[in-house]
């Protein structure tokens, strides 16, 4: 297949909206590839140009084929990743785990604000720990068994040590500046909605607490820091809940914030990860 007519195949089923107002309705992997390896790892942004006025799409680069990102290169990992993702083989946590790593340095505080059975505060921990027993991952849940789910899984994957660095509290996350210490610079304040995989289908997260966890979140939110959120829509409430994130998202001033969700067109239960990155 020429590139062309597979760039415009795909172009059906993806979408990238970045809170410039413009919406890719394509970006061709390669492309993505380019742009990620030209970032700069602190300065996290997502290409958006003009697109061009006859397709709707961005104009391909000339040298599509010749470059490639360099293994040393910040954002190594994540265009294989958003690549698979474009193409099915990666879900949705594993692009958001994958983003937190390019934002995420060790030492570390970060907040796992729904922390269900623990996969999510696992991954945080892994980019946090070091050495000098600095990074911490606050990890909150409303349900007393997703927090022993947590525990276990820590216990199992976890030297002593490392498990230290983990505080779980059974806590709404819209209070979650009553438990992270005042003077913390948090890098990262991930939620993972909805139910937990395997519990109480009733027990989810709710528009309302979310929003007032965003807005609590954007308070402690260091500068080159990432509020992530991957939103699902399949069950009642869960597209009102997209909403919320998204008005939240919307206001955020452009001069400070980059506002990118990722949607599949043709999955409308697909989970949708959303990223707010504080420049
Ligand atoms: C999709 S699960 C999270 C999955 C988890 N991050 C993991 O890696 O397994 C959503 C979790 O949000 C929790 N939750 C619901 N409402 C909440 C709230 N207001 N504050 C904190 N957690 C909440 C649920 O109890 C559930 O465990």
């Amino acid at each position: 297949m020429s590139l062309r007519r597979w760039f415009f195949s795909l172009a059906s089923h993806s979408t990238l909206s970045c809170s410039s107002g413009i919406t890719l309705f394509l970006v061709p992997p390669l492309i993505l590839k380019n742009t990620l390896c030209n970032s700069s790892k602190k300065n996290l942004s997502f290409y958006c140009g003009e697109p061009n006025k006859k397709n709707g799409f961005f104009s391909v680069a000339s040298d599509l084929q010749s470059s490639s990102c360099p293994k040393d290169s910040p954002f190594s990992g994540l265009e294989d990743a958003l690549v698979s993702y474009l193409f099915g083989k990666k879900r949705a946590t594993d692009i958001a785990h994958m983003v937190w790593k390019q934002v995420v340095q060790k030492g570390d505080t970060v907040i796992d604000a729904t922390c269900g059975n623990g996969f999510d505060t696992l991954a945080m921990l892994n980019l946090v720990a070091d050495d000098s027993h600095d990074g911490y991952v606050y990890a909150l849940d409303i349900q007393e068994d997703a927090l022993n789910n947590t525990s276990l899984l820590l216990e199992k994957s976890l030297s002593s040590n490392e498990r230290k660095l983990v505080k779980l509290f059974n806590i709404c996350h819209s209070k979650m500046e009553n438990v992270v210490p005042r003077n913390a610079s948090v890098r990262l304040v991930a939620f993972n909605l909805g139910y937990l995989p395997g519990g109480d289908k009733e027990i989810i997260t709710v528009s309302e607490t979310t929003s007032l966890a965003l807005e609590a979140a954007k308070r402690i939110l260091m500068p080159g820091g990432l509020i992530s959120i991957v939103v699902y829509v399949g069950h009642p409430g869960g597209r009102e809940e997209l909403e919320a994130v998204e008005s939240f998202a919307t206001k955020l001033c452009v001069e400070n914030w980059i506002c990118c969700k990722l949607q599949m067109l043709n999955r409308p239960f697909g989970p949708i990860p959303i990223f707010l990155y504080r420049r």
